[in-house]
């Protein structure tokens, strides 16, 4: 007889196999949800760090326009642009508060000429919409400023890209605008050989993408932009009259703009949009660019640092027809004001429209040595200047405008002194950074 076969070795060994089993099950399952536990971890992060830190500092009117920062904005569109909520305060901000008031969309509205015509414009009564992607060219808190000042006034700023088609479609089809004041543009004339594709993007893509919407809109508005006394560059002929010769850029930041004037020709001539360029020269005031020598100077001054001056290469002073902001605010409207309508509509002209230049300056230069003077005056400060010769930057010797075309056919004449409107900025200066001490008290005291 066979005896039993022993299983207590085999029923030990399972027993054993069993419990490794589930203490292998439990160690995967553990690991397992570690696992999940850690991409969701993961993937909260990334939510977390996409709305908290990356939203919404888009950066305008002076514009960080890299690849980046488009396909956020047009992620942001089309998650913000539909609302019924964003549609009313879209309707309500443009909306026009008197009889025959125009309805504008102001790109760059939190830049510095885009928000003082937005104020200028809603004050009188006009619809305003304003559209700026707040980049970091330069400090966008001071943005963010312009923006809580304008929404005190209840002007809304869109925040969005030039370059995000959707989006400003989807502003067209809420809104039949008059005009758009198209202010939102890659500034400044040295920073052009740091970051040049930013000029392409804003000065010339964003401008053909606002013009391909504006053409297509229905009514099709009238268009006032900002083109740049840069664009006469190495022209000789004073002073700079709009008949001059405009065809030798002595920057990227001008050959965009000189190229922004040749595209309006084109949309105009196709598709019956009324276009206005204005050349603005070296415009200075309150809530002004950080970029630009006499706010970068001031702030030097004030802080004991050094300060370039610039002298062309033959020793001479190199000179700005500083232009005051009140007065090309003035100019921007009387351009808006007698600005026809476009003769198009839905893409398809229907009979000549109007084409504009006009130079928007003081008519007076003043040399950039001068200008620290009078601020050294104004802040009761002396500056450690540091006269140099021009670098090959881009920088032209001198600007000065001949404005008798504006004032012909609107009525422009500039009425602040460089000295006047430089005392303006520094009260203003002094209270918005909270600077008491050694600015003279009058600033203070003067209106
Ligand atoms: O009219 C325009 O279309 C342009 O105006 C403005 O350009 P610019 O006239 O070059 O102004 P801005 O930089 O303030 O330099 C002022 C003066 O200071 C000199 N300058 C400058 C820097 C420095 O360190 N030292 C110096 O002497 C410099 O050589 C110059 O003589 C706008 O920025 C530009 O966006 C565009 O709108």
């Amino acid at each position: 007889m066979l005896s039993p076969p022993d299983t207590s070795k085999t029923m030990k060994l399972e027993r054993y196999n069993s419990y490794i089993r589930k203490v292998n099950s439990t160690k995967l399952l553990n690991a397992s949800s570690k696992l999940l536990f850690r991409a969701t971890l993961l993937i909260a992060l990334i939510l977390v760090f996409l709305f908290t830190f990356n939203y919404p500092p888009l950066s305008s009117s002076e514009n960080n326009t890299n690849h980046h920062f488009h396909t956020r904005t047009n992620f942001l569109s089309s998650a913000f642009g539909g609302g019924a909520a964003w549609e009313k305060q879209v309707r309500h901000s443009s909306t026009p508060r008197r009889p025959n008031g125009m309805s504008v969309l102001v790109t760059g509205a939190a830049g510095f000429v885009g928000s003082h015509c937005s104020l200028a414009l809603k004050k009188r009564g006009d619809g305003v919409l304003g559209l700026d992607n707040f980049n970091s060219y330069y400090d966008p808190s001071l943005k963010r400023a312009r923006q809580a000042l304008l929404k005190q006034h209840q002007i809304f700023i869109v925040e969005g890209d030039l370059n995000d088609a959707p989006l400003l479609s989807k502003l067209f089809d809420v809104v039949p605008f008059t005009h758009i004041l198209h202010l939102a543009a890659q500034a400044g004339v040295r920073y052009a050989m740091q970051n040049p594709q930013s000029y392409i993007s804003s000065n010339i893509a964003g401008f053909v993408n606002l013009l391909e919407v504006a053409k297509t809109a229905k009514p099709q508005p009238a268009i006032v932009w900002a083109s740049s006394s840069s664009v006469y560059g190495l022209n000789t002929e004073n002073p700079f009259s709009e008949l001059h010769r405009t065809d030798q850029p002595a920057s990227l930041y001008a050959a965009t703009k000189k190229a922004g004037e040749e595209i309006a020709h084109t949309y105009n001539h196709i598709y019956g949009l009324s276009l206005t360029g204005l050349r603005f020269f070296t415009v200075y005031g309150p809530w002004g660019r950080p970029d630009m020598a006499y706010f970068f100077f001031t702030k030097d001054i004030l802080q004991g640092k050094n300060i370039d001056v610039y002298q062309t290469k033959d020793g001479k002073e190199v000179a700005r027809d500083f232009t005051y902001i009140d007065d090309i605010v003035k100019g921007c409207i009387g351009a808006l004001d007698t600005a026809e309508k476009s003769t198009g509509s839905g893409g398809k002209k229907k009979g000549p429209a109007q084409l504009r230049i006009y130079n928007l300056g003081n008519t007076s230069p003043v040399a950039v040595g001068k200008l620290v003077g009078i601020l050294e005056g104004l802040l009761s400060t002396k500056a450690k200047k540091h006269v140099i010769k021009m670098p090959a930057n881009g920088d032209v010797p001198y600007t000065h405008a001949n404005v008798t075309l504006a004032f012909k056919d609107f009525g422009y004449k500039p009425t602040t002194d460089l000295a006047s409107g430089l005392r303006k900025f520094v009260k203003w200066y002094v209270g918005y950074y909270g600077i008491q001490p050694r600015v003279k008290k009058d600033i203070h005291d003067s209106a």
